[in-house]
């Protein structure tokens, strides 16, 4: 059968190279860890794997392991009885009852706690869960697909992952190379993502000049295919022109490929006074906001450049803004920015 890979753009030899090994791990009910750098598309990967599946006319259940305190994890997983602890006022299933019969995606796995590793390698081996505050194990008939930015060898090696689950969850390798791997697919990507943005956005159709192609072929990409995404949706907000050249890019990608940003003359902003300026009432009417919706902004900004910075690593911005990095997924959540 064909293999069905709505929405997942990209003719290169090393995607093709995935899609190979997809279709014919597809079908069967092995385990499968996916890999690769944050915003490679290790999500739509799972999403093609579970739809081309015998499990696809039941559930795809994902859950974000980095995402959920510790505490709440356990009992997300697998549910947990009433009573079992302070806030458990009622019975719950976890994700991997309601994944029964189909798939249960858990991303991030690289980032789980030692003690509930375990409970997932048992899950896996015996296919059985046991709720929090349970006293009987159910059966559950689930395909697991685990995805991570980390290397989990050197996880393994530093004592933060299970080796034992490690082999448990790799039976069925697939890596996503990164998106500076992929030479023309940055275009047919590009043009795929202004192409929807300036629909969305009801605007005249974008192209991109020569030289910005070239640019955009040059650059390195550490954000990858989130990050050429949300470059397209900018401009296709940015630019008024029909054609977006070079100095439409951001000034990031010019630093990158070594090259001095060029500035539309509308864009030179007048040098900034010399150190902190603290925003003003006036700063705050002149943006129409109440007090909450200018702090949220400010608070929007910070995190949107901490990203910026940190290439989309959720650590490295969590850190730099000095919060928890289940924070930062949470306000990111709340933002639509995730
Ligand atoms: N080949 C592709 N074609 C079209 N869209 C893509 C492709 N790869 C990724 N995307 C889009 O890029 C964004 C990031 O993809 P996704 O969330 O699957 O990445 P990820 O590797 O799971 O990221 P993270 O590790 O940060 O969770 C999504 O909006 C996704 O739809």
């Amino acid at each position: 059968m064909a293999l069905n890979l709505d929405g997942i753009i990209g003719g290169s030899p090393v995607l093709a190279e995935v899609f190979r090994v997809l279709a014919k791990v597809a079908p069967t009910d092995s385990t499968v860890l996916v890999t690769g750098e944050s915003g490679t598309g290790k999500e739509l990967l799972v999403r093609a794997l579970h739809r081309n599946s015998p499990r696809r006319d039941n559930a795809f259940v994902p859950i974000n392991c980095g995402a959920i305190p510790r505490e709440l994890l356990e009992s997300e997983l697998f549910g947990h009885e009433k009573g079992a602890f302070t806030h458990a006022i009622r019975t719950r299933p976890g994700r991997f009852e309601l994944a029964d019969g189909g798939t249960i995606f858990l991303d991030e796995i690289g980032e789980m706690d030692l003690s509930l590793q375990v409970k997932i390698l048992r899950a896996l081996q015996e296919k059985e869960i046991e709720r929090v505050g349970g006293i009987c194990i159910k059966k559950v008939d689930v395909r697991v697909v685990a995805a991570t930015n980390r290397d989990l060898e050197v996880e393994v090696k530093a004592g933060r992952f299970r080796e034992d689950l490690f082999y448990r969850l790799n039976v069925i390798p697939l890596h996503l190379p990164p998106l500076r791997e992929r030479g023309s697919d940055v275009l047919m990507l590009a043009d795929h993502f202004l192409s929807c943005h300036c629909r969305t956005k009801s605007r005249k159709p974008l192209t991109l000049s020569e030289r910005a192609r070239e640019m955009l072929l040059t650059y390195s990409w550490p954000g990858n295919v989130r990050e050429l995404e949300n470059f397209m949706e900018r401009l296709a907000i940015l630019c008024d022109s029909v054609e977006a050249m070079p100095e439409d890019l951001p000034e990031k990608i010019f630093h990158d490929i070594g090259e001095k940003p060029l500035r539309r003359e509308a864009d030179v902003v007048p040098p900034r006074p010399a150190g902190f300026v603290w925003p003003t009432l006036k700063d705050m009417e002149d943006k129409g906001l109440k007090l909450k919706d200018f702090l949220e902004t400010i608070e929007g900004r910070l995190l949107e450049e901490a990203l910026e910075q940190s290439d989309g690593v959720k650590n490295k911005a969590a850190e730099m803004v000095g919060i928890k990095r289940t924070t930062l997924i949470e306000k990111l959540k709340k933002r639509e920015l995730l």
